[in-house]
């Protein structure tokens, strides 16, 4: 579904991405960790083409990205739902309105709108908030309008960026049992968290990044705890 062929990406002389390689399966399940600056965006960023790659190749479905042309590039973004940290819905429109949104711009039918969208905001669980504002809405529940945003065109895959990083603990676990369900039906999903207990509960594949590398691709633990600071270790005599 997503694969890097040695992806380089530069910024001037900073490192984004360096000698990439890996192969995302139809359907995984997938953890992008890795310290503030490794270049997880990065990654998320060439896989939108937001970003060029400067060598290597990079395929996403049936789309050779590094060679698409800029007609094709909506087309691409159109196989792919992004939910974000910060939800970013739209204020001035209810929920139904800003699922609706992303439906109206596949300029889908009004009858075909108002029979899947209910559809999808009962499946991600706030069936009954459709004539609510973004505002009257908790954290999380806001969090699951942007999902069903996200998928309410049927995406191959889904970008969640940090989408947990403003939830408290409990709310979070209601969002990752949100995502391993909307995986099961068969959506791949690529996730970039610093949560380090989300990762080490869900035990699904986890790729590292530090500074452009890919340093880990395996199953199971987050693998580093980035509150250590080793100089503590070195410099404390007790
Ligand atoms: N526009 C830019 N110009 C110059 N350097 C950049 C630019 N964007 C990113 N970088 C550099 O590329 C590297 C990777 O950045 P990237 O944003 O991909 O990291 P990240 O893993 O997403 O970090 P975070 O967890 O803080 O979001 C960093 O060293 C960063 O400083």
């Amino acid at each position: 579904m997503i694969t890097f062929t040695n992806v380089t990406k530069m910024y001037g002389e900073n490192v984004g991405l360096e000698n990439a390689s890996v192969n995302i399966e139809n359907g995984d399940f997938v953890f992008l960790v890795g310290p503030s600056g490794a270049g997880k965006s990065t990654f998320i960023k060439l896989i939108l083409k937001e970003l060029d790659a400067d060598a290597g190749k990079i395929q996403v479905g049936e789309y050779d990205v590094t060679n698409l042309s800029n007609r094709q590039i909506p087309q691409l973004r159109r196989k792919i739902g992004i939910v974000f940290q910060d939800f970013r819905l739209l204020p001035k429109k209810t929920v139904f309105e800003n699922v609706a949104f992303a439906m109206e711009i596949m300029h889908k039918s009004r009858r075909q709108i108002r029979k899947r969208v209910p559809q999808v905001l009962t499946l991600v669980g706030i069936g009954d908030k459709a004539k609510r504002y973004p505002q009257e809405l908790s954290a999380g529940e806001q969090q699951r309008v942007a999902i069903a945003r996200a998928i309410i065109n049927n995406p191959k895959v889904l970008i969640a960026d940090e989408p947990t990083g403003n939830l408290d603990p409990d709310t979070a676990t209601g969002i990752m049992q949100l995502l391993d369900e909307i995986n099961e039906t068969g959506t791949t999903i690529v996730m970039v968290t610093h949560a380090k207990d989300i990762v080490d509960r869900m035990n699904k594949r986890v790729i590292a990044i530090e500074s452009g590398h890919i340093v880990r691709d395996d199953y199971g633990q987050y693998g580093y705890d980035e509150d250590d600071d080793y100089r503590e270790e070195v410099f404390t005599d007790d």
